[in-house]
């Protein structure tokens, strides 16, 4: 079976096709800058050289529709046909309390999914353009979605309730959700597999820093807590998001700046974060490339974004009574030596000891970069959420597939 997975963001979609036989990653690449004046595609098969082209996609269905046809591409294509396209998984960000699990795509799922925009307005509109685009030219191909929120499902009231009235909670699900549980479940089980120990016996936090970014405490297992709350907002200092601030900002800003909700919604999503404080990027490779060349803004971007990842660490540590595993993962998380540097640097308290010369080490195997007398293992894992996202995609279709022959 071939499945097509589809990771569709507010400005950019990544997809890649794999043949589940032997789960083998057949093409991958994206699609940048969705709706603005020159999109960039990135196309990579595996076994031909890479496409790269700057045109016009003013939409994510024209995006499905050119991946599509680069799949099928006489020179650059993987396949013959979109016939030999048999699934779709979609990431989805937000899937509310109604998803604990990854579901087959049908209209009561659409009418959910739409149902929770408002929680993630960067991220869930973009998933349901990216389906309906599926259903327009690929119509006979069942789609599963697979959910941020999903592994979170197990965090304890006492972690996602927010000291709120409750009837808040009661009338609109106010509460703490947390996101990129993919790639925390994903990574907390690869990490435990590569120290050889059961995954029920450790107590972990994971590190997902990418564009957006935040930590989970795992205990296992099972997420007992995430920095992420009702939407992808809360938590660690981002990219362009805030993360944590005093509630009080919000209503004191629109007031001193004449801001409607909407712009405030914007500044603390699209225009905070590292390049808020940098005024430079968003980029954590041009911070810390501005910072070694001494900018005093980029250090202090850098200062504030890691000292905030450390706090949630520590914070995590208390509510586990303990820490045996530190995982770093995604872009930032993955591949930045200073990152991990400095926010392993203050955590000596709870018996992490990096091993500079294996931190430095590149390399994209999951490894231990801790110091051998290191009570707690520090690890770089990098995360796969679109191989899990097929693995379940996968799973859902054939037990329709069983269902339909029970029924016969
Ligand atoms: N070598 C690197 N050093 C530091 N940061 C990096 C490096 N490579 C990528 N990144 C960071 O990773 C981020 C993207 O991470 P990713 O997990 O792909 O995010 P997302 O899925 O949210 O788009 C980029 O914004 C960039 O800052
Ligand atoms: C939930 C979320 O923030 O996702 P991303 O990091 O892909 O923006
Ligand atoms: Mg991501």
């Amino acid at each position: 079976m071939r499945i097509l997975v589809i990771n569709a963001g507010s400005s950019s979609l990544k997809y890649q096709l794999f043949d589940m036989t032997n789960e083998s990653v057949l093409a991958s690449g994206r699609v940048e800058r969705i709706g603005m004046d020159s999109s960039i595609v990135t196309h990579e098969p595996t076994d031909k050289p890479e496409v790269k082209d700057v045109s016009e996609i003013l939409d994510h269905v024209t995006a499905v529709k050119r991946v599509i046809d680069l799949l099928v591409h006489p020179e650059h294509g993987v396949i013959r046909s979109m016939d030999e396209i048999d699934a779709v998984g979609h990431r989805v960000v937000h899937g509310g309390e109604t998803f604990k699990e990854s579901v087959l795509v049908d209209q009561d799922v659409k009418l959910e999914i739409r149902n929770l925009f408002d929680l993630a307005p960067l991220h869930n509109p973009a998933h349901m353009m990216g389906i309906n685009a599926v259903d327009t030219n690929l119509p006979e191909v069942p789609q599963a979605v697979v959910f941020d929120t999903a592994f979170h499902q197990s965090m304890p009231p006492v972690a996602y309730l927010y000291p709120i009235p409750m009837v808040l909670y009661r009338r609109h699900k106010i509460r703490r959700y947390g996101f990129h549980g993919t790639s925390h479940n994903y990574v907390s089980q690869q990490a435990a597999e590569l120290l050889g120990k059961p995954l029920e016996e450790l107590k972990m936090v994971t590190c997902h820093i990418g564009n957006g970014a935040s930590c989970t405490a795992i205990m296992g297992g099972k997420s007992v807590d995430t920095s992420m709350g009702l939407t992808p907002l809360e938590g660690l200092m981002m990219g362009t998001r805030s993360g944590d601030l005093d509630p009080a900002i919000v209503p004191f800003t629109m007031n001193k700046e004449d801001l409607t909700l909407s712009e405030v919604n914007s500044m603390l999503n699209k225009h905070s974060g590292l390049m808020a404080i940098s005024g430079i990027s968003s980029d954590m490779r041009e911070i810390v490339d501005s910072m070694e060349e001494g900018d005093r803004n980029a250090k202090l971007a850098f200062d504030m974004y890691t000292y905030r990842v450390r706090k949630y660490i520590g914070s995590y540590v208390a509510a586990m009574d303990g820490l045996d595993v530190l995982v770093f993962t995604a872009g930032v998380g993955e591949n930045s030596v200073q990152l991990r540097d400095a926010v392993c640097s203050g955590l000596s308290y709870f018996g992490v000891k990096l091993d500079p010369e294996l931190n430095k080490q590149r390399s994209k195997q999951a490894r231990i970069i801790s110091a051998p007398d290191s009570r707690t293992k520090v690890m770089v894992v990098p995360t796969n959420e679109e191989l899990i996202i097929a693995r379940d995609t996968y799973r859902l279709v054939l037990e329709q597939e069983k269902q339909e022959n029970y029924e016969i």
